[in-house]
């Protein structure tokens, strides 16, 4: 259909239009004609017939009240009947593929004129390619499935697949070796963490939080020990499945009865008579992408101790949905395994060595909730300086008011030094072996997920004050920001509470204390 064609009026033409019949309004040199949308107008009547309004340029009072994404909907883009004469439209939001100019909407390593000693020009193509990817592919999906509810989209899943996304964010390591990345772009030996902190940072970017969790989050954390502890014939029936996003899995430790406490853990698993089998009984609660998984990787108490047992879906398992203060589109649930039978070659590590399975897992998974955390404050950082400079409040612009500076003073300079901390060990990541991961950094991967999480709460509080009721609304204005509200403490449980971490950083320091030390 050929588009519409756009006539060109002078501002003194849509002047005469200002009556309830015959009502149009200039925005960003756009030329509305409102007539009959006025009656359905959410926002009424009364506020379009306003004599500053009504035949008038309202570009002003309309950013006051709306995000540009109202215009953007097609049912709106058809208000438009033409342009002002000699004007452009000059008003963007953002824009597919590209980076934000609002100061501190990007890292420093991504914002014009900074420099970083962590990226190469291949993370620098990565990103750009990972921008667009999440643009395209995964941003709409995420606005709408958070919106519903539902499991991200297979279609998002299968694009992802395509582009080898699902093997990538497991991070670097033999896992990658024979595949194509992002259609060639980085050699599987060239890839990094950095890499890795690019993809999980611009999937935070799409602002929905359950929805993160939905794409493969469980994958993110189920998978590991699979990896590092499953038999090889177990690896090749399961992960090459999963990769190809054929298959979901997740990681089901904890119980109504025992959360951080994984040595409390009731759920049991006995062998049969003729040793070929576990028997699984027991219960999961709060497990992501449990409703929609395949397969589950559980912790069970055994008799030589805790025990990684990877159950597949069928008889004995029980799935039912869990309704958290995030969407549905998670997943989470609660699991039954009821007589589950698991040849005991799916046993995943040690018998008995269960601890050691889910403990080497948590760096990692820690790690990732930091990348996420650190690039969602930053988003709220730039949906409140959009916010705080286009709404107006005693007759001058919020950004005016000296209170609402220093809410983002503290926002911004909470955002950049949670940045800047992840990217120093994001380098000692790419720098140490795993076993020296695990001795070196246990301890600052946990200070900095607790000191993260507790940024993102303090921000998270500041962006509601400056929003004001908009940032408890779920439509409109401030959806982000009820969103970011609503969804914030599950970075600061999930992967390990804030006052644990905290005191898991100080013991992992005591254990390096030179004992001849003193004052
Ligand atoms: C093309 C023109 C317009 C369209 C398509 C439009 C559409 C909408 C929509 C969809 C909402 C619901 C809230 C949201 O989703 O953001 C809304 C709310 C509202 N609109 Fe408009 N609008 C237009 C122009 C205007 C203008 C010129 C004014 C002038 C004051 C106005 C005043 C309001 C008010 C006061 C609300 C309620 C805001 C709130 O609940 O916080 N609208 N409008």
């Amino acid at each position: 259909m050929a588009a519409k064609e756009l006539k060109q009026f002078t501002l003194e033409e849509v002047a005469e239009h200002n009556k309830p019949d015959d009502l149009w309004v200039v925005i960003d040199a756009k030329v509305y004609n409102l007539s009959r949308f006025k009656d359905l107008h959410p926002g009424g009547i009364s506020v379009l017939m306003d004599g500053e309004i009504a035949g008038q340029d309202a570009t002003e009072a309309f950013y006051g009240l709306h995000r540009h994404e109202v215009l953007e909907r097609p049912q709106y883009q058809r208000l438009q009947i033409g342009t002002i004469q000699g004007e452009q439209p000059v008003i963007y939001s953002r824009i597919v593929g590209e980076l934000s100019d609002v100061p501190y909407a990007e890292p420093t390593w991504l914002s014009q004129g900074y420099h970083s000693p962590y990226y190469t020009d291949n993370h620098r193509k990565f990103q750009q390619a990972m921008r667009r990817f999440a643009d395209e592919f995964i941003y709409e999906d995420a606005q709408a499935r958070e919106e519903d509810g539902k499991r991200p989209s297979q279609s998002v899943i299968d694009q992802m697949a395509a582009v080898n996304l699902h093997a990538m964010r497991m991070g670097p390591g033999k896992h990658l070796q024979g595949l194509s990345l992002m259609n060639g772009l980085v050699k599987p030996e060239e890839f990094n963490y950095f890499h890795e902190l690019i993809i999980t940072q611009e999937i935070a970017r799409c602002g929905a939080r359950g929805y993160g969790d939905g794409l493969m989050g469980g994958k993110v954390i189920g998978l590991p020990p699979v990896l590092n502890f499953g038999s090889e014939a177990l690896k090749a029936r399961v992960v090459p499945e999963v990769f190809a996003g054929k298959k979901f899995i997740c990681l089901a430790i904890s119980e109504a009865q025992a959360g951080s406490d994984v040595m409390g853990l009731q759920t049991t698993a006995v062998k049969s008579e003729d040793g070929k089998e576990w028997i699984v009984n027991g219960t999961k609660k709060w497990i992501t992408n449990a409703t929609f998984a395949d397969y589950f990787t559980v912790g069970c108490k055994t008799e030589d101790g805790l025990t990684v047992i990877l159950i597949e879906r069928g008889p004995g398992v029980e799935t039912r949905q869990i309704k958290t203060s995030y969407s549905t589109t998670a997943g989470t649930a609660y699991i039954t395994f009821d007589n589950v039978r698991v040849p005991v070659e799916n046993t995943l590590g040690e018998e008995g060595g269960g601890i050691f399975v889910i403990l080497s897992n948590f760096n990692h998974e820690r790690w990732v909730m930091c990348c996420s955390s650190a690039r969602s404050q930053r988003s709220i950082v730039e949906e409140c300086l959009k916010w705080a400079t286009q709404r107006k409040a005693f007759g001058k612009p919020l950004i005016s008011q000296a209170v609402i500076r220093s809410k983002l003073a503290a926002m911004i300079a909470r955002t950049e030094s949670v940045q800047s901390w992840l990217e120093n060990i994001t380098y000692q990541m790419c720098h140490m072996t795993y076993k020296q991961q695990s001795q070196k950094l246990a301890g600052q991967i946990a200070f900095l997920k607790s000191y993260s999480t507790r940024c993102a709460q303090e921000t998270a509080k500041d962006a509601v004050q400056i929003f004001g009721g908009r940032g408890i609304t779920r439509t409109g204005m401030g959806r982000f920001i009820e969103h970011y509200h609503r969804t914030v403490t599950f970075d600061a449980l999930l992967g390990g509470a804030e006052d644990v971490l905290s005191d898991l950083g100080v013991r992992q320091a005591m254990r390096a204390m030179p004992k001849n030390a003193r004052l």
